[in-house]
């Protein structure tokens, strides 16, 4: 029973929850996968920030350094933006790695071509992490909706937009105030107008979209609206009549086409995303046989991010390629 060793590209709030929940979680890890994990290494931008990690990681700003580690077969990526993480991710298929990513910005546009390369490299690519954290919405979907004809999918996609709104209505605080307890806590980006003007929930939606009907809408159609045009005001006028802004995520079948929307939307009691608070998300879906089902739990933060990209491990990991979520 040998070492699977995996590296880590990025060591912020993900990347630091993936590690420490690879330590926790030891034992139930090597009972699924047979061998222990080994971070053994780590990529970050900054070689002057203090890291927390064993004296025998190898922490580096060299990409190329982590390649070159014998029997890496597993790379985490958890950075920021299309590049350098997607540059990154084809080079570690290309030699042979499973890359687990939870960059939604780089995955939105180039998921399509990552799995293309894993399939011909006959690696696996998990992107759970990169929509809706930590509710298991992408394997479910790929898995257990495979023959459901789907019509729609309205979510709530960003943790921070709906952590904002709902400490502004239960809290009555300003919008500013809310955000910076978001950003406290790891939820926001690092740069918080991803969140708040609606691009985080777009890419995810984006994901999905193409996940779910194996496309996705021109991207100059998609409406894009975030939560930072709504004063506290506005949320208390809307409390006083029974309803509440959720920042939804839209996209539906039109004709032949897709349609899509990620904006601001005043929703009554009976709709499903009304009683979603926090920083909790939830995806609708209505399938032909289905129905409507939703799911729900924490969208951002530390552990429920690195749960979705240890689970991915888990799941996808020597069961290549029937695991991937095409
Ligand atoms: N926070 C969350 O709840 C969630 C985040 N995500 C996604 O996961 C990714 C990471 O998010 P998060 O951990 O919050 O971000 P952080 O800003 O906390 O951490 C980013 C990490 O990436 C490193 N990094 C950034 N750019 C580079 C680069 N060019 N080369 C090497 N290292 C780099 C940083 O290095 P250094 O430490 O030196 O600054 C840092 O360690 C993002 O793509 C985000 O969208 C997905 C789901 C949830
Ligand atoms: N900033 C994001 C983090 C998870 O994807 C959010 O708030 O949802």
């Amino acid at each position: 029973m040998g070492t699977i060793k995996a590296a880590l590209l990025g060591f912020g709030t993900v990347g630091q929850g993936v590690y420490e929940a690879v330590r926790s979680h030891r034992q139930q890890l090597k009972a699924r996968l047979g061998a222990e994990v080994e971070i053994v290494a780590v990529l970050i931008k900054n070689p002057y920030k203090k890291r927390d990690v064993g004296r025998s990681v190898l922490v580096t700003t060299d990409f190329e350094e982590i390649l070159a580690i014998p029997g890496l077969e597993v790379v985490f990526e958890a950075i920021v933006g299309e590049e350098p993480g997607f540059s990154y991710c084809m080079k570690a298929i290309e030699k042979g790695c499973h890359v687990i990513t939870a960059n939604k910005v780089m995955f939105a546009k180039y998921g399509e071509i990552l799995l293309e390369h894993a399939k011909a490299h006959g690696v696996y690519v998990g992107y759970e992490a990169t929509t809706a954290g930590g509710v298991p919405v992408i394997r479910t979907i790929a898995h257990q909706l495979q023959v459901n004809d789907i019509q729609r999918v309205q979510a709530i996609l960003n943790g921070t937009s709906n952590f904002i709104l709902t400490e502004m209505r239960e809290k009555h605080l300003p919008f500013e105030e809310a955000l910076a307890i978001a950003q406290q806590h790891g939820y926001a980006e690092a740069d918080p107008g991803n969140d708040i003007e609606g691009k985080d929930a777009f890419c995810k939606l984006m994901i999905l979209s193409r996940l779910v009907f194996g496309g996705q809408p021109d991207w100059k159609e998609v409406e894009v609206e975030g939560i930072n045009a709504l004063t506290l005001a506005d949320v208390e006028k809307a409390e006083k009549k029974g309803l509440r802004y959720k920042h939804i995520a839209d996209v539906y079948r039109y004709g032949d086409t897709l349609k899509a929307s990620v904006k601001p939307v005043l929703v009554p009691p009976e709709h499903a995303l009304y009683a979603i608070e926090g920083v909790n998300n939830a995806v609708t879906i209505y399938g032909s046989l289905i129905g409507k089902i939703t799911l729900a739990g924490p969208g951002a933060g530390k552990f429920p991010t690195a749960s979705a990209m240890i689970e991915d491990l888990a799941g996808g990991y020597r069961r290549i390629p029937q695991m991937n979520a095409i």
